[in-house]
C-alpha cells in the first residue's frame, strides 16, 4: 500500500520544543503524531510506576477488569454510564493522584501549556490526568484497544467547530513486548463509525520507549495494540481543549 508523507510520526527533543522556540501545532498538523523520547528519565518512571502499584486499592476498576485507573478516566464512566460517579468523585480523584504521584498532574499542564504556548489549567469540576494500567495476560493484551477517537469529552460545538484539542500520552511502563499506539491517516468526521476503507488508511504505529511523550490531535483515529510478556502497560494520560471563552487550554483525564 502506497504510504502518504502525511503518515509520519514527528519526533522531537523536549529541549527542541521551549517556548517560542517552535510552532509545535504546526508539526503536529503534519504527521499523525508528536513522539519526544526521554521526556522522563527511565529511574522517574519506573519510581512512579512503584507508586502506581503502591496505590493499587485506589485503582479503578473498567469493563469489569479489563483495564484500570488511578484517578477517573472521562470515557470509561461515559462508555459505563457512570458519569455521576465521575463527577462527584473528581476532588478524590484528584486528591488520590496527587497523593500517590505528587506533582504528575501539574507536570503534564505544564507541558501542554509549553507546547501550544498558553495557559493549561485542569478542567473545573473534572477529573485532572491520571494513569491507565492495562495488565499482562488478560484480555485487552490479546486483543488490544478500541479502535477510537478522543472526541468523548468535547463538547458538540467543540467538536463541530473543529476546535483545537489534544492527547498526550506518557509512558511509565512500557510492556515487554507489543502495545504500540497505532495512528491512522483519519481524523474524526461527525460521527464515531469508522468505515473499513478508513481502516485501510495509512497508518504508523509508535512502540512507547519508557519515559517517552506522545502529543495526538484528540481527532486523530487511533488504537492501542495487543502485546505480550508479564508487565502490565501504565501509562499517564491528559486530555487538553482550548477553551475560546476563557482564553486558556482545559485539562482533564
Ligand atoms: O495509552 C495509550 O497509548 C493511549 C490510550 C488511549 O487511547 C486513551 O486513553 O484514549
Ligand atoms: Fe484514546
Amino acid at each position: 500500500m502506497a504510504v502518504s508523507p502525511r503518515a509520519t510520526v514527528a519526533e522531537r527533543s523536549w529541549e527542541s520544543l521551549r517556548p517560542g522556540t517552535s510552532d509545535f501545532l504546526s508539526v503536529l498538523d503534519a504527521h499523525l503524531g508528536v513522539r519526544i523520547p526521554g521526556f522522563l528519565p527511565p529511574s522517574e518512571c519506573a519510581a512512579l510506576a512503584r507508586r502506581v502499584y503502591a496505590g493499587r486499592p485506589f485503582w479503578i476498576s473498567d469493563f469489569g477488569g479489563v483495564q484500570f485507573t488511578l484517578g477517573r478516566a472521562w470515557y470509561t464512566h461515559l462508555e459505563q454510564d457512570r458519569e455521576d460517579e465521575y463527577f462527584a468523585n473528581a476532588r478524590t480523584s484528584d486528591a488520590v493522584v496527587e497523593r500517590m504521584l505528587p506533582g504528575l498532574q501539574s507536570r503534564l499542564c505544564e507541558a501542554i501549556s509549553t507546547l501550544v504556548g498558553a495557559p493549561a489549567v485542569k478542567r473545573e469540576g473534572w477529573c485532572g490526568p491520571g494513569v491507565h494500567i492495562f495488565p499482562a495476560g488478560e484480555w485487552l493484551s490479546h486483543n488490544g484497544g478500541d479502535v477510537h477517537f478522543d472526541n468523548e469529552g468535547l463538547s458538540d460545538e467543540q467538536c463541530a467547530r473543529r476546535s483545537r484539542a489534544l492527547t498526550l500520552v506518557l509512558m511509565l511502563q512500557p510492556p515487554e513486548s507489543g502495545g504500540a499506539l497505532r495512528l491512522w491517516d483519519v481524523t474524526f468526521a461527525g460521527t464515531d463509525d469508522v468505515s473499513e476503507r478508513e481502516l485501510q488508511s495509512p497508518r504508523a504505529e509508535v512502540d512507547y520507549q519508557v519515559g517517552e511523550l506522545l502529543v495526538l490531535d484528540s481527532y486523530r483515529l487511533h488504537q492501542i495494540q495487543p502485546f505480550t510478556g508479564t508487565r502490565d502497560r501504565i501509562s499517564a494520560t491528559a486530555h487538553a481543549a482550548w477553551d475560546e471563552s476563557g482564553s486558556c487550554w482545559e485539562v482533564w483525564f
